[in-house]
């Protein structure tokens, strides 16, 4: 490995000292008998300067380099307000690795090519940003997830079976029999409470969704927990906590990429225990109010939400949805049997949905019922009904979509921006 430091090291109290980089061309530009490289690596960028008087040989190299050229580079630190940082390495040593004519990306590039070329998006410093907060987000849910006695678990992928709905299954042959992409690792994770109670797991989810939203990708990471002995209620709290953890903890360690997106704070400090609580009646209620065109029993979708958002300044909870717009396995309400007990997170600022969650049938024959009222075939879910014979416990979880928490965390206009290489309906290359 080479014994370099990192262009975020290059401070003006290094001022003096002798540094070796190393790194890409981000931008270049020639003045006099100067060459100025602004060098990117993954903490950030430094000014580089090569110049005729310091070393003559480095700086014709230096005039040959094109943008994403790799270089290693060695010079003094020289402290310079005009820098973008504050400090440059005047250079004189540069070794070219490689060296680019020409970098297909450029300034006016649009989303669809920055999406075609993601491959070689991936290294520019918003996308790092990007993938930074994500990594930051969920280095805190883990610590939270650990610190509060919650084990992960690592669920299968190839299943048998649908858990939100047949219509979004991708389907694919396993030797002779019929698997498909997980949509959800929930099932699985109910099994796994009888011997370790509280679990969580983190996969690709998978859904053939034709919708073309800004909030909807056919692969996407799902943060799912599920606990034996909680209730609704005591799900919400647990939702609540880990994900004002993660944002807070977050805006702690990564506010400078979070700024590079979003100026305002204000909903992320607001994501603190309690978030706000309201019934889809009163959601309904609420949007009716606001002259949207919806009855009682309908769906609200990504429209509807955004609306309701307008109504908070921080995550909220949406909770007791009517039966027949929600999963076979969600929990009747005993006390309306119209509803279930089910709750999603809404984010704010027209973010909507980022956690779907309820609290589960725990009774068999129950069960049996709801899955024959899908239309689904109790044989296909024998396993699961098994989890109801043998010492069946109430129980609750949830999912959170990683990249819908990210495009809200960040402002994005498209959750396809918080993935490394976003599957759409249309996009499945690179
Ligand atoms: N363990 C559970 O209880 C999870 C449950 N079986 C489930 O999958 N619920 S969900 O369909 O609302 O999806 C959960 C979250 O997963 C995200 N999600 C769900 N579908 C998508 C798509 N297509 N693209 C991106 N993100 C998606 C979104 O944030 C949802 O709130
Ligand atoms: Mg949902």
């Amino acid at each position: 490995m080479i014994d370099k430091v990192y262009c975020a090291d290059v401070k003006p109290e290094l001022e003096g000292q002798r540094v070796k980089l190393a790194g890409w061309v981000y931008r270049k530009r020639e003045v006099g008998k100067k060459v100025f490289i602004v060098l990117r690596d993954s903490s950030g960028i430094v000014q580089v300067v090569f110049s005729k008087e310091l070393n003559e040989e480095a700086y014709k190299e230096a005039k040959k380099l094109g943008i994403e050229s790799s270089v290693i580079i060695e010079g003094t630190v020289k402290a310079d307000p005009r820098a973008p940082t504050g400090a440059e390495v005047q250079a004189d040593k540069l070794q070219v690795i490689q060296n680019v004519d020409f970098f297909p990306i450029t300034k006016d590039a649009s989303p669809e090519f920055l999406l075609d070329v993601r491959h070689l998006h991936l290294r520019s410093p918003k996308v790092a940003s990007i993938m930074k907060v994500k990594d930051t987000l969920m280095q805190a849910a883990r610590e939270w997830l650990l610190q509060d006695g919650w084990y992960e678990v690592f669920p299968p992928i190839l299943v048998t079976g649908a858990v939100e709905g047949g219509s979004t299954l991708f389907k694919l042959k396993y030797f002779d029999r019929t698997a498909y992409l997980s949509q959800s690792a929930q099932l699985y994770l109910e099994a796994a409470i009888f011997g370790l109670e509280k679990v969580w797991s983190l996969t690709p989810s998978f859904r053939a969704e034709k919708s073309r939203t800004r909030r909807h990708l056919t692969e996407f990471w799902h943060l799912e927990l599920e606990a034996a002995w909680m209730d609704l209620w005591d799900i919400m709290k647990v939702e609540e906590e880990l994900v004002s953890y993660m944002v807070q903890r977050t805006l702690e360690l990564r506010k400078s990429d979070i700024e590079t997106f979003r100026k305002d704070l204000t909903t992320l400090k607001n994501a603190v225990p309690p978030f706000p609580r309201i019934s889809y009646d009163e959601a309904i209620d609420i949007l009716q109010s606001k002259g949207v065109q919806i009855e009682w029993g309908e769906d609200m979708g990504a429209d509807e939400e955004r609306v309701l958002t307008e109504e908070f300044e921080s995550p909220f909870f949406v909770y007791g949805y009517p039966k027949h717009i929600k999963a076979f396995y969600m929990k009747e309400d005993p006390e309306d049997p119209r509803k279930v007990l089910a709750a999603d997170m809404l984010a704010p600022e027209g973010y909507g949905e980022i956690i779907g969650g309820s609290q589960r049938e725990d009774d068999y024959d129950k069960l049996v019922q709801r899955i024959l009222e899908e239309g689904m075939n109790p044989e296909d879910y024998q396993w699961y009904l098994d989890l109801r014979k043998y010492g069946s416990v109430p129980h609750s979880g949830f999912g959170l979509g990683l990249e819908r928490l990210v495009a809200w965390v960040l402002k994005l206009d498209h959750v396809r921006w918080a993935t490394l290489f976003p599957r759409t309906p249309s996009r499945l290359y690179p």
